[in-house]
Order: C-alpha cells, then sequence, then structure tokens
C-alpha cells in the first residue's frame, strides 16, 4: 500500500505539487491524469526519490521512502518511461538483467526471471535476448521497457507515459498484456496518463489532477457518472462520457443468459470478453437488435439487446 502524505514540491518557489495526499492499496492500478503541467510527473518521480520533496511523506507498507538510500529504494520500485529509455549498447537480456545483476542474484535465477519476463510480453526468447534494442520496433521495447521494470519483482511500478509514443493499435495491444500481466503478478501501478481512454480503460482508481492538486480520485465509473463540477466536469467530457462508461463493462456482466440453439442462427455474435462499446459498435453494423454472447470454446451462452447497451451508458 502507497501512502502520501501532504505532499509537496516547489521549483524556484513555484509549487508544481501543493499538499497532495492520497493511498493506493495493493494490487490497485491507480492512474494520475490532468492537462500539462499539473504535476503527475513530478508525484510519482518522488515516490521513487528522483524528485525530493519540498514537505510532507511517502510510505510504502508503511515505510518511508526515505528511510532507504535512494539507489535502494529504486531496486525494489519499477519505473517505465515513455521512450523506455533502454541501453543501448546492452542487449534486451543485459537490459533485462540489470536490476537482478545489481541485486547479486545468480545466473540461473537471472536466466530464468529474464525468459519468464519475454515470454510474458509474448517475445520469443531466443529471437529476442540477443538483440539490441536499436534492432527492436518501437513497441517491443516498450514491452522490454516493461519487462525490465518488472525484472528484480518489484512491489511497485512506476509508469510515465509509457505507450505516449505508438501507434493506437500498438498502443492498445500493449494497454491489454500490461493489464494481463499485472493480474497476473498482483502488482501495484501507479501511472501517468494524458489520455482519459487509457485511464478510464485500465485503471482500479483515477486521480484528476490540476495545479498541482488532486481535484478528485475515484474509479472509473464514479468518475464519469459523478464527476465533480468544474475541470473534472469538463475534462471527462459531455456525451463523449456514454461510450467511455460503455468501456468499463464487458458483455459477459450484462447479457441475459441463454441456452444454446435458442437464437436465431442468422444472430450475430460477440465473445463474452467484449466491451459493451465494441458490442454496440458490432450492432450498428450490423444493423441487428441483439447480439448472441459466446464463450472462449465459441458456444453461445447469453444475448445483449440494443435496450440493453443503451441503458447502461445512460445517465443515472
Ligand atoms: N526540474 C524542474 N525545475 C523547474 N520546474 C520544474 C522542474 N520539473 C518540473 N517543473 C515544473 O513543475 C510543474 C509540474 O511539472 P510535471 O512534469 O510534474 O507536470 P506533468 O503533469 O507531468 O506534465 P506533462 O504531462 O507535460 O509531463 C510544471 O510547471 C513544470 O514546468
Amino acid at each position: 500500500m502507497i501512502e502520501v502524505k501532504n505532499l509537496c514540491k516547489r521549483f524556484d518557489n513555484q509549487a508544481a505539487v501543493n499538499n497532495l495526499s492520497f493511498r493506493v492499496e495493493s494490487g490497485q492500478f491507480c492512474m494520475l491524469v490532468g492537462t500539462s503541467g499539473c504535476g503527475k510527473s513530478t508525484t510519482l518521480r518522488m515516490v521513487n526519490r528522483l524528485i525530493e520533496p519540498s514537505s510532507g511523506q511517502i510510505l510504502i507498507n508503511d515505510q518511508d521512502v526515505t528511510s532507504l538510500p535512494p539507489e535502494q529504494l529504486r531496486r525494489r520500485i519499477g519505473y517505465a518511461i515513455q521512450g523506455v529509455g533502454l541501453f543501448p549498447h546492452k542487449t534486451i537480456y543485459q537490459n533485462i538483467a540489470t536490476v537482478p545483476r545489481l541485486l547479486g542474484w545468480n545466473k540461473g535465477d537471472i536466466n530464468a526471471r529474464v525468459a519468464e519476463l519475454l515470454t510474458l510480453f509474448k517475445l520469443d526468447v531466443d529471437t529476442f535476448a540477443g538483440k539490441y534494442p536499436h534492432q527492436l520496433s518501437g513497441g517491443e521495447q516498450q514491452r522490454v521497457g516493461v519487462a525490465r521494470a518488472l525484472a528484480a519483482r518489484p512491489e511497485l511500478l512506476l509508469m510515465d507515459e509509457p505507450f505516449g509514443a505508438l501507434d493506437p493499435l500498438t498502443r492498445e495491444h500493449l494497454q491489454d498484456e500490461l493489464l494481463r500481466v499485472q493480474k497476473l503478478l498482483g502488482i501495484t501501478i501507479i501511472m501517468v496518463t494524458h489520455d482519459l481512454e487509457e485511464a478510464v480503460k485500465m485503471a482500479d482508481v483515477i486521480a484528476v489532477m490540476d495545479k498541482g492538486e488532486i481535484l478528485q480520485m475515484d474509479t472509473p465509473e464514479a468518475l464519469l457518472r459523478h464527476p465533480r463540477a468544474g475541470f473534472v466536469q469538463n475534462l471527462v467530457g459531455g456525451l463523449d462520457r456514454a461510450l467511455r462508461l460503455l468501456t468499463i463493462q464487458q458483455v459477459s456482466e450484462v447479457m441475459t443468459t441463454l441456452n444454446a440453439g435458442t437464437l436465431p442462427p442468422s444472430t450475430p455474435t460477440i465473445s463474452h470478453g467484449t466491451n459493451l462499446r465494441d458490442a454496440l459498435s458490432l450492432l450498428i453494423w450490423e444493423h441487428a437488435e441483439r447480439l448472441g454472447v459466446v464463450n472462449d470454446a465459441g458456444d453461445v451462452i447469453g444475448q445483449v439487446a440494443m435496450a440493453e447497451l443503451l441503458q447502461q451508458g445512460a445517465r443515472t
């Protein structure tokens, strides 16, 4: 659990972070969103002491981050940034092995961990371990950046716009992969993003910042349904809000259960893990009134109708 108490940072007497207090529970995915210059990166970098606070306190599992030397602290906290920051003259293997080596892991454990992480991020070990960063695509480099940040099994992962420079499709793949890996490892993540769609899709909790302060910290659904008047309301948008609400629910959560064989054969089908926004899109595209919902084996297990989807995105 991360607890930030009355955190302040001033640069040249200007407040970049102003009396910030928040808490992120273990295993939670927390997103910091807000406009440029509102203090997101400064907040993140105070957690791993790349920046020292002017005042206030940060506790990780009740331990004050200042009680450890910064280098030692950073070996316990993963950090992944936009543009990756891989070491150009080191192979992918050596990049991922950096912190485990510093921590004195034995060779066998390092080899196993590098292989495990590359596999986790769907990078073939034999193909990638010996390559250099410039031989990889941007998306592959970014995967390696996250794998490196996770190498020493940190209790906390800090990410600063890690997918900011990627094309939308690669970005979406990596978001899905990160979510899968996070669920698998149960790691706590604090991530900075400009992108509200990304925050809504990935976060358990979103902190909206403006001028060095948190204006609202809530679940994506609560934030979309009940944004505070003013800045937060403007940020989460007007009518877009309905579509964003649809992205945070899967068809399996709203479908009506059905026994196989009871839908007309011409009914279009959709996987149970699809979000409601994509389901709505398919309904419109197919000019259909309802969709069959299929499980991973392809069996029809339910149905969703247009009316149910519209209700989920409606103002409550
Ligand atoms: N080293 C520094 N020296 C002086 N001012 C700084 C320094 N680092 C950040 N600032 C200022 O602090 C404020 C917050 O910066 P920060 O990088 O935390 O914002 P941000 O929300 O992460 O922005 P962005 O989304 O553009 O990265 C800005 O006004 C910035 O100019």
